[in-house]
């Protein structure tokens, strides 16, 4: 009797803590930046709840050769980008913030402080005046949007393809009271819906690399360009480490492209040379994450511990109803994708940084 009531004391005891504990992270923990999202609350963007499953196995079929990178035409590419952000979104708020990128790690920083930094860059560059109409090509959430409006004072107008951001934005954008100062347009920046000569100025952040040719973007960011203004982005590209004919180089990248819906990776190489061929002049050119900035990696090694507690929490949440299915597949997909990501910075083959800064002529 008396070890049956030891023995319950302890499955009591256990059930609470892990109880407790799984609670805590299900319900309580959000992301490190302003709270957006629990666990509880992952969802398959604009995907109802029984189609994820669905929409993942979607996702791998855009791909021509399940084990290659190739996808069957590029006028595909907007809804498997789609499909991919309905996806992660969530995830993404969820494990990392408002703002879908990477930034130089900032000894004594944190990593808002750095991400802020990293934005804020970005309108430096630009220069920009309060009142200037400026566009954000692939918004994401917003997170960038809002930093740089309430840095500026400028108005911005951020476009992206998937309409579950869109939604997310504009909640985002009112709770901050940013909301008369970042709009959020749903569609695709190969084809805007924006007229010529239309904006004072343009950033695009870890987002052209979506494009199956980045010629298409730049040349619709000229259109909408007025002409002397400026327009930067920060690029993921193959560095000059980059060896095509070294396997495990190819594997990183082919990882990388997989886990994070990109057509294919470019070589930093042909920036430039894609914005002199579209009209722009270029004004700089500079890998951001090259020494003595720190590496931008860290933080996904860092969160190796959290992303095992977030396995767990996840396939408990998809098992007991709460969240959807697929989204246990999403979150290993990603899970093997910081790991390429973290190589692919310790290997210095590549960078998600490769920062341009381009002039429209007058
Ligand atoms: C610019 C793009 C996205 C860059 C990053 C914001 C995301 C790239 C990989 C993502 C993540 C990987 C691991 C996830 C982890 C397993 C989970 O528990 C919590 C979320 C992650 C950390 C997630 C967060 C966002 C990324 C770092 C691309 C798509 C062009
Ligand atoms: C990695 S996220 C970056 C978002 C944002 N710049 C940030 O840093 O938080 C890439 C963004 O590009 C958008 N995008 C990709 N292809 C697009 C397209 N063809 N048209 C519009 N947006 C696109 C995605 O929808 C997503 O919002």
């Amino acid at each position: 009797m008396e070890f049956f009531n030891e023995l319950l004391t302890l499955f009591c005891t256990a059930l609470v803590v892990f109880g407790g504990g799984f609670f805590y992270f299900a319900c309580l923990f959000g992301s490190a930046e302003q709270k957006g999202k629990n666990a509880v609350q992952l969802s398959g963007g604009s995907l109802a709840k029984e189609k994820v499953q669905e929409g993942y196995e979607q996702y791998w079929s855009f791909f021509r050769h399940p084990n290659g990178n190739e996808i069957d035409t590029s006028d595909k590419v907007p809804a498997f980008v789609d499909t991919f952000y309905n996806l992660v979104t969530d995830i993404y708020e969820w494990g990392w913030g408002q703002s879908f990128h990477f930034s130089p790690r900032i000894s004594g920083k944190s990593h808002r402080d750095a991400t802020r930094m990293h934005e804020e860059m970005a309108v430096n560059l630009l220069d920009l005046k309060p009142g200037a109409r400026i566009l954000d090509a692939g918004c994401g959430v917003g997170g960038p949007m809002r930093a740089i409006a309430a840095h500026s004072g400028a108005n911005i107008v951020g476009i992206t393809i998937n309409e579950y951001q869109v939604k997310r934005a504009r909640a985002h954008n009112k709770k901050a009271g940013l909301d008369s100062l970042c709009e959020v347009v749903c569609g695709n920046f190969l084809q805007m819906p924006f007229a010529d000569d239309s904006f004072d100025g343009a950033y695009s952040i870890e987002a052209t690399c979506h494009a199956p040719k980045l010629e298409e973007v730049y040349r619709e960011i000229y259109r909408v360009l007025k002409p002397g203004s400026l327009y930067v982005s920060y690029e993921w590209v193959t560095t000059e480490l980059y060896d095509s004919d070294d396997p495990e180089h190819v594997e990183i990248i082919r990882g990388i492209e997989r886990g994070d819906a990109l057509p294919r990776l470019r070589s930093y190489k042909d920036i430039a040379e894609i914005a002199t061929k579209v009209g722009f002049e270029v004004v700089k050119e500079k890998d951001l994450a090259k020494p003595p900035a720190e590496p931008w990696w860290t933080r996904l090694k860092m969160g190796r511990i959290a992303y095992w507690r977030n396995h767990v929490v996840v396939t408990v949440l998809a098992w007991l109803g709460i969240a959807p299915k697929g989204v246990t597949d999403v979150h290993d997909m990603l899970f093997v994708t910081a790991d390429y990501l973290a190589k692919g910075g310790d290997t210095g083959i590549f960078t998600p940084m490769h920062m341009i800064l381009c002039r429209k002529p007058e």
